[in-house]
């Protein structure tokens, strides 16, 4: 892969699609773990779950009540001697004999013999016996196997493991599972005026830090296992002794802020001695034309805009495909866009490919461009729950057009 050219980033050298797709040639799943079911929410399989044995294990009742041979069953009210009873868990009964029947529980093994079960609110108990109309229709027996059989691949390589495939996991009797490892993440912030949450109330020449929890919340939605976030002043020996540290054991550095031309200095000072090879610097988008990438031996090193929507949309576009990739998911998993309706006219697009926060309605396939778009705002995510693409040089699009939406 070749590095960067040295140019500055407000050159924005590299296009969109470039850039995603120097992401997507780095980074190839990470390895692969064991894990107890207990742990592997979340996590995507790197082989096929197999059964370990059939379901159900043998011929069972699907509803209380008793089991019956159907050939017995000459009357409209057939009387049968009632015997021992079958419960779930219970050992198999001994073989039905002729116009005998026995009490089952839903779940309960069947005896040899029987082919049915009659609902217990179907029939009548008298003393010893039991009085069975003529039934007809489903037989209430769930043969051995017959959901799944030992040996079947229940769950392919690359599921993720929801409550869903959780349930077809523990019932394939897995204890453990091959998932993909999750790559490590940490974030690293910097800037003098940024303190955490909480504390700028005290001093107006701060800000509260409100990016450091939300890179780490959406690296754990993709995937990701987030370390922490670090947050460094704007110093090239700080910010160099923090990156050491994180690169001890993290797979994926993301650093957000200085990544425009006066600050990458800074950044680029202090991580070229560390091994940074640059990917790119500088990519044709908006907003977000100061995002960079490089990597530091097999450490992937995203460098995010500070402005927080310029961030929070780079984070999207580059790091949860980077996230799913890394983490077997694969590049494409966090980039399900879908064509939406605009419900109003748009201008031309600029020069550079536009990602425009937009709010999805609720009762049609329409969507709304949020009107005006700041690199530097946050209150609009609060409810940007979309992106909308405008590639550079687009027509204006009227109300009605379709537009290409990523879910936020
Ligand atoms: N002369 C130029 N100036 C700027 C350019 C340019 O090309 N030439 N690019 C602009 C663009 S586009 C963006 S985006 C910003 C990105 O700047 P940096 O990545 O260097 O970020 P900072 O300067 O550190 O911060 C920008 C802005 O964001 C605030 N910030 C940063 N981190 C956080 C955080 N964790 N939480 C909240 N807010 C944060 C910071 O206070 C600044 O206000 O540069 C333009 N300038
Ligand atoms: O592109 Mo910057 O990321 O617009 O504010």
């Amino acid at each position: 892969m070749a590095t960067a050219p040295e140019l500055p980033c407000h050159a924005a050298a590299t296009s969109f699609d470039a850039a995603q797709a120097v992401v997507r040639a780095n980074c190839a799943p990470l390895g692969i773990e064991w894990v107890a079911l207990a742990k592997a929410g979340r996590r995507i399989l790197a082989a096929d779950a197999v059964a370990r044995i059939d379901s159900p294990r043998r011929d069972s009742a699907a509803m209380d009540g008793f089991a019956v041979r159907s050939q017995d069953l000459t009357s409209d009210f057939t009387r049968l001697v009632l015997r021992a009873e079958s419960v779930a868990g219970g050992a198999v009964p001994p073989a039905l004999l002729a116009d005998t029947a026995i009490r089952v529980s839903t779940g309960a093994p069947m005896p040899a013999g029987a082919d049915r079960v009659v609902m217990h609110e179907h029939a009548r108990v008298e003393g010893g016996h039991i009085i069975v109309p003529h039934v007809s229709g489903k037989p209430h027996v769930r043969p051995r196997a017959s959901d799944f059989a030992q040996g079947t691949a229940l769950l392919p390589a690359g599921t993720r493991i929801d409550p869903r495939a959780m349930v077809v996991a523990a019932a394939a009797d897995i204890e453990k599972l091959p998932v993909w490892r999750q790559p490590r993440l940490r974030v690293l912030v910097n800037g003098d005026e940024l303190v955490p949450p909480g504390c700028a109330v005290q001093d107006c020449d701060t800000i509260p830090d409100s990016l450091s929890e939300a890179l780490l919340l959406m690296a754990r939605q993709w995937g990701a296992k987030p370390l922490g976030a670090l947050r460094v002043m704007d110093r090239v020996d700080e910010l160099r002794a923090t990156a050491r540290m994180a690169l001890e054991d993290t797979d994926v550095i993301v650093i957000a802020g200085g990544a425009s031309d006066g600050h990458r200095d800074l950044v680029r000072a202090a991580l070229t001695p560390l091994g940074l090879r640059m990917r790119f610097a500088g990519v044709a988008m908006k907003p977000g034309k100061p995002v960079w990438y490089g990597m530091i031996g097999g450490i992937h090193v995203l460098g995010l805009p500070g402005n927080p929507t310029a961030a929070l949309t780079t984070a999207r576009l580059f790091l949860a495909p980077m996230i799913c990739a890394l983490s077997g998911a694969g590049f494409d998993h966090a980039l399900r866009w879908s064509e939406r309706r605009l419900l109003h006219d748009v201008p031309a697009g600029s020069d550079r490919d536009q990602f425009l926060c937009a709010v999805a309605d609720r009762t049609s396939d329409g969507v709304i461009i949020i009107a005006r778009q700041e690199a530097s705002a946050q209150m609009m995510l609060a409810r940007a729950d979309l992106l909308v693409e405008r590639r550079a040089g687009a027509d204006p699009a009227a109300a009605g057009a379709s537009v290409r939406c990523l879910p936020f």
